[in-house]
């Protein structure tokens, strides 16, 4: 049978990428996806900006909510010291599978605790399957109607303390109106939009950071 574009993504890794070096993932991945096939990674224009949000908030927890091909959890694991955890969430077996291989490939496999399922239902869980208290940094990629609900459950479940950051992609490109509406006009977060473009492209996209202010 045809492969699917994340097994053709994950085999540009494996043949252009060196074992062990996570910058060399995040290259051949951008690579492939720029000269052969559009893939929905954070991609490199907004992934830098990612990386220095990471690179501020020194997170000791992390989670990312939409793992795909496991672009981002790499961005984000290669710049977590040791000690600290990245659980990422991924609704979609096949791509878990791929980003398994990805994750492993870029030799941060030992950082990342990739789950399967969907994030309503594993949100609730975190604190008894990994003794969880509290987040100090959200990467949120996953479903984009599932932005708003997600983040006031993190609210309910006390996952979120005073400074938690929340980084959202898309919020203009497939878009995240209600998501927006609400970190912005809450008294409970302070957001900031960091405009860029969807990735691979010209057209409009951006990250939007939102400080939980308790
Ligand atoms: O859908 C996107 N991303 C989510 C995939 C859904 C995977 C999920 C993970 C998970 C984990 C736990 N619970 C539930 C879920 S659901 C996405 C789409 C585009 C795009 C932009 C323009 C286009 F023309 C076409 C696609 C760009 C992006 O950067 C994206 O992130
Ligand atoms: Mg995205």
């Amino acid at each position: 049978t045809r492969s699917t574009r994340p097994q053709r993504l994950l085999r540009a890794v494996q043949q252009k990428a060196i074992k062990g070096d996570p910058q060399s993932v995040i290259s051949a991945i951008d690579y492939f996806c720029r000269h052969s096939e559009w893939a929905m990674n954070v991609g490199d224009e907004k992934g830098s900006i990612l990386d220095s949000v990471v690179c501020e908030v020194c997170p000791t927890t992390a989670l990312e909510l939409g793992t795909y091909c496991g672009y981002s959890t790499v961005r984000i694991a290669r710049l977590l010291p040791p000690g600290t955890k990245l659980i990422t969430l991924e609704f979609n077996p096949a791509f878990a599978a791929v980003a398994r291989q990805v994750i492993e490939y870029a030799g941060l496999q030992n950082k990342v605790c990739l789950v399967e399922g969907a994030s309503g239902d594993l949100i609730p869980k975190m604190c008894q399957m990994f003794g969880i208290k509290t987040f100090d940094f959200v990467f949120i990629d996953h479903w984009k109607d599932r932005y708003l609900p997600d983040i006031k459950l993190l609210e309910e479940c006390q996952l979120l303390r005073k400074g938690s950051i929340l980084l959202a992609d898309n919020v203009i490109c497939p878009g995240t109106p209600e998501y927006l509406e609400y970190v912005r006009n809450s008294p409970h977060y302070e957001s900031k939009y960091f405009k860029s473009h969807l990735e691979y492209t010209k057209v409009e996209d951006g990250l939007e950071k939102s400080v939980f202010l308790g």
